[in-house]
């Protein structure tokens, strides 16, 4: 599935309306699917459908004609002005029988739902006037919200907070960047022709369906030296200091992720967790002999950060660079080397390497995370809301996981648990993708069950579910309708 910009998808329905394909259907089945998941989440309860002039407008107008036709009871307020398919559904309110009140009066009462049909993919800049104080009041009214293709305002603010969205034909950018904005996410399919939803240009939105069939595969004949060992370099000790958790995270991520078997190699006097773990402890960063296929390096480092990255380049091996191991010295030996390394900072991280500001990262992790991967050569994991896996040309944007995620050790599990499939042999863009995944679907089962106050280690603990549940199917983060 690809993320579109809202100007793909306007270059979308505009190639279908020059393939001869009539727009109106696309509104008809817009406007019919929201009145699907409208009667889904609120029953028969009264409508107040807020209408643009514009084609997000026309959509709100299909909607209203299908909730009068099912009985719902409704008022809509729509701006004037409306021209093309979004006139001819104005026109089809209004034949039967429902006038269309003056968008100036907009107003509601307790027990109504609010319907945003105010602006979708047309908008070409923030709010302002009128229509900014319109969802400021929108915001206000404590009702639920239901908004048509994106909450109108989004990618700027002011915009409306949804309780729901139904997104159109797609996924767009702002549906992954705001998702509190959002609320629950649908998506419906309206009959667009399916080769201009194919864009191998665009990012991709990971879904079960094209990560399923990464899930390393366990044969009968499975033994620990077969399914991938793991080695975990990380820790500090000095001034009075240690850092000893971390590492051990990355074990247990390692493991719970599949691996066969993990060395920790860690400072001396670190406690030896997890049992199941062989423990190689040494007076400073430094790389024992240990038969693996993978390494997790960096990991509560502190100053040794760098010491262990180099250690590790030694071995040659698929390495996942992680927190105090992310310097560009490190990272440009690594690419002279030609080793495969994915890097897993977070917006902080990734600006102290691409010379920005955090907040520029977190504003546009996409162009961040491709930034970083185009400078460094190498794949790079931009964790965050939403995390970001960027290789080359290409991007995968992971739509689990959730706020209860953020919360000290997940990142150190997510280290380990990339290791771990890249010790199963998977290339580097799809050990990233596929454990970004796990790891954000294990916090959204926890998150269900539990709320915040998660620790990492229940993270890790929660992975075999999040892969169980892939390997049904299961897991994506928003429903299709
Ligand atoms: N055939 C199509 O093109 C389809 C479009 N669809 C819907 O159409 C939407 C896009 O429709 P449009 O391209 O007509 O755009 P919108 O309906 O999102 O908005 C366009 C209107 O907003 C005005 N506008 C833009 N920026 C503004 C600002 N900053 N302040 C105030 N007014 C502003 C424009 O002048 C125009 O009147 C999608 O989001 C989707 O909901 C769906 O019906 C599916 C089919
Ligand atoms: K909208």
């Amino acid at each position: 599935m690809r993320l579109f910009t809202p100007e793909a998808m306007r270059e979308a329905d505009g190639k279908a309306a020059a393939m001869g394909y009539p727009t109106l259907l696309l509104m008809e089945w817009a406007g019919m699917k929201a009145a699907r998941v409208y009667r889904r989440l609120f029953g028969k309860a009264p409508a107040v459908v807020l209408a643009g002039k514009g084609n997000n407008g026309g959509d709100g107008l299909a909607l209203a004609r299908h909730l009068l036709l099912g009985g719902v009871p409704l008022r809509v307020y729509a701006a004037s002005g409306q021209g093309g398919d979004a006139l001819q559904m104005r026109q089809a309110l209004e034949a039967l029988g429902l006038p269309l009140l003056p968008l100036e009066e907009a107003s509601w009462r307790e027990g109504e739902v609010l319907v945003d049909a105010l602006f979708g993919t047309g908008l070409k800049g923030p709010l302002e006037g009128f229509y900014a104080g319109l969802v400021d009041r929108v915001n206000a009214s404590s009702l639920p919200i239901l908004a048509l293709d994106l909450p109108s305002g989004l990618p700027f603010s002011p915009h409306v907070q949804a309780t729901a969205t139904l997104a159109f034909a797609a996924l767009k950018t702002p549906h992954l960047l705001y998702r509190e904005a959002c609320g629950k996410l649908f998506l419906a399919e309206i009959g667009l022709p399916q080769a201009l939803l194919e864009r191998e240009d665009l990012p991709e939105v990971a879904t079960p369906q094209a990560l399923r069939p990464l899930l390393p595969k366990r044969p009968l004949t499975a033994h620990k030296g077969s399914v991938g060992r793991v080695g975990v370099l990380g820790g500090y000790r000095g001034d009075g200091l240690r850092y000893a958790g971390a590492p051990l995270l990355a074990a247990l991520g390692a493991y719970r992720m599949g691996a066969g078997l993990v060395h920790l190699v860690l400072p001396e006097g670190t406690p030896l967790e997890p049992l199941e773990a062989v423990f190689h402890p040494v007076p400073a960063p430094a790389l024992p002999p240990v038969k693996v296929e993978a390494l997790a390096v960096g990991m509560g480092g502190g100053p040794w950060g760098k010491a262990w990255a180099l250690e590790a380049l030694k071995a040659g091996l698929p390495t996942v660079l992680d927190a105090d191991a992310l310097h560009l010295e490190v990272v440009a030996l690594y690419r002279q080397a030609g080793v495969k390394a994915v890097l897993t900072p977070h917006a902080g991280e990734a600006g102290r390497l691409l010379g920005a500001p955090p907040e520029a990262v977190a504003q546009d992790p996409l162009a961040a995370a491709r930034a970083l991967a185009e400078t460094t050569g190498l794949t790079v994991v931009l964790k965050g809301n939403p995390t970001v896996v960027a290789e080359g040309g290409r991007l995968s944007v992971n739509p689990t996981g959730n706020p209860v995620l953020a919360t000290g050790g997940t990142g150190d599990v997510l280290a380990g648990a990339i290791a771990a499939l890249l010790a199963a042999g998977l290339p580097p863009f799809d050990a990233a993708r596929l454990a970004v995944y796990l790891h954000g679907l294990a916090g959204d089962l926890l998150a269900e069950e539990r709320g915040v106050g998660l620790l990492a280690r229940e993270v890790a603990e929660a992975l075999p579910r999040a892969r169980r549940a892939l390997e049904k199917g299961l897991g994506l983060p928003f429903a299709l309708v």
